[in-house]
């Protein structure tokens, strides 16, 4: 049977890793982002999930040109990752990300979801996971996104872990975020990680580990680092090392911008209660729960976000 399926993946002239590592039927580096890599210039990943199942049109658009145009302003090149027409594409033109932005058929592309998008010529927005496999195939060691997936509540019976974690355990990327929503289990996430080996840093004086829209979550990060030089020599460590995990650079919210934080709580649980109520499992609860936090908050949870990604992308481009 397995001498069949080679066989037909013969046949389908399936590229090795090396011929197809910036650009085949399947995978397209955009123009920008390859000049940028080829001559040693910073390029910063950017993830689309959030575009097709974190946010509303039309700020998931707005936001996701406002997070590019701060990369370039910083003399960084933006790679927006996604999938179209299933194709993986590393860089995104505007038109593509309208269309992302747009289209309500977008699958959520995560590590499993990727063979059946591109077999099926789907499109689709990617998660970090997907992300992540998308930059490290590149060549982009660093990817900015506002919060990673982790353990759900109630994840010891259930097993929903995203695939965020073991991808962080697998790729050896940077992924700077800003924490985890307090949606999810945040100690068990921090326990998870430190299972899949990948090293936790909180950026800034503390180690407090940051809950997206809260500076604190009660809970630390084994490590911190003060500045975008130390940041970078823990990323070259990493790399250096050839060490086939990554790095999680957790960036906490700015003080000024957390102030609604206790208003998301409670709408918070209120919205991981009624996700239990009405049975949504699986890739269906975070956004299931964005969207009602956004609603019971009246879109005060949707302003702090965009307010984060857009200061995050500020910090990663000091
Ligand atoms: O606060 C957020 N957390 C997570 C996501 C998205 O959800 C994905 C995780 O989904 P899941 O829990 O199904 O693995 C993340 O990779 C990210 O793309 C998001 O938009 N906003």
């Amino acid at each position: 049977m397995l001498g069949r399926v080679s066989t037909f993946l013969q046949r389908c002239g399936v590229p090795t890793f090396h011929r197809c590592r910036t650009h085949d039927s399947l995978f397209n580096v955009h123009p920008s982002v390859s000049e940028a890599l080829a001559e040693n210039k910073p390029v910063v990943a950017l993830e689309s999930t959030i575009i097709t199942h974190g946010m509303p049109y039309p700020q998931n658009l707005s936001t996701a040109e406002e997070v590019e145009a701060i990369v370039r302003a910083h003399g960084a090149t933006p790679a927006t990752v996604g999938v179209l027409q299933g194709r993986l594409h590393v860089g995104l033109t505007q038109e593509q990300l309208h269309f992302l932005s747009h289209d309500n058929a977008s699958l959520k592309v995560s590590r499993r979801d990727l063979p059946y998008a591109i077999s099926k010529g789907l499109s689709g927005g990617t998660t970090v996971s997907g992300t992540m496999i998308a930059a490290h195939r590149a060549g982009i060691p660093v990817f900015v996104t506002g919060g990673i997936g982790g353990v759900h509540r109630d994840g010891e019976n259930s097993m929903d872990v995203s695939a965020d974690l073991t991808e962080l355990g697998r790729t050896p990327i940077a992924v700077v975020s800003a924490g985890v929503k307090s949606i999810l289990d945040i100690g068990r996430t921090l326990e998870f990680l430190e299972t899949q080996g990948v090293c936790v840093t909180t950026f800034g004086k503390s180690k407090d580990f940051p809950a997206f829209f809260s500076p604190h979550s009660g809970f630390s990060s084994p490590y911190n680092v003060t500045d975008a030089k130390e940041a970078a020599e823990l990323i070259a460590g990493m790399l250096s090392l050839g060490l086939q995990s990554g790095l999680l650079l957790a960036v906490p919210i700015p003080e000024e911008h957390s102030a609604s934080g206790q208003l998301i709580q409670e709408a918070v649980c209120t919205a991981v209660a009624e996700a239990s109520e009405k049975g949504i499992r699986g890739r269906d609860v975070t956004p299931f729960i964005l969207q009602r936090v956004s609603e019971l908050t009246r879109g005060e949870s949707l302003k702090a976000s965009i307010l984060l990604l857009i200061s995050e992308n500020e910090i990663r481009n000091v």
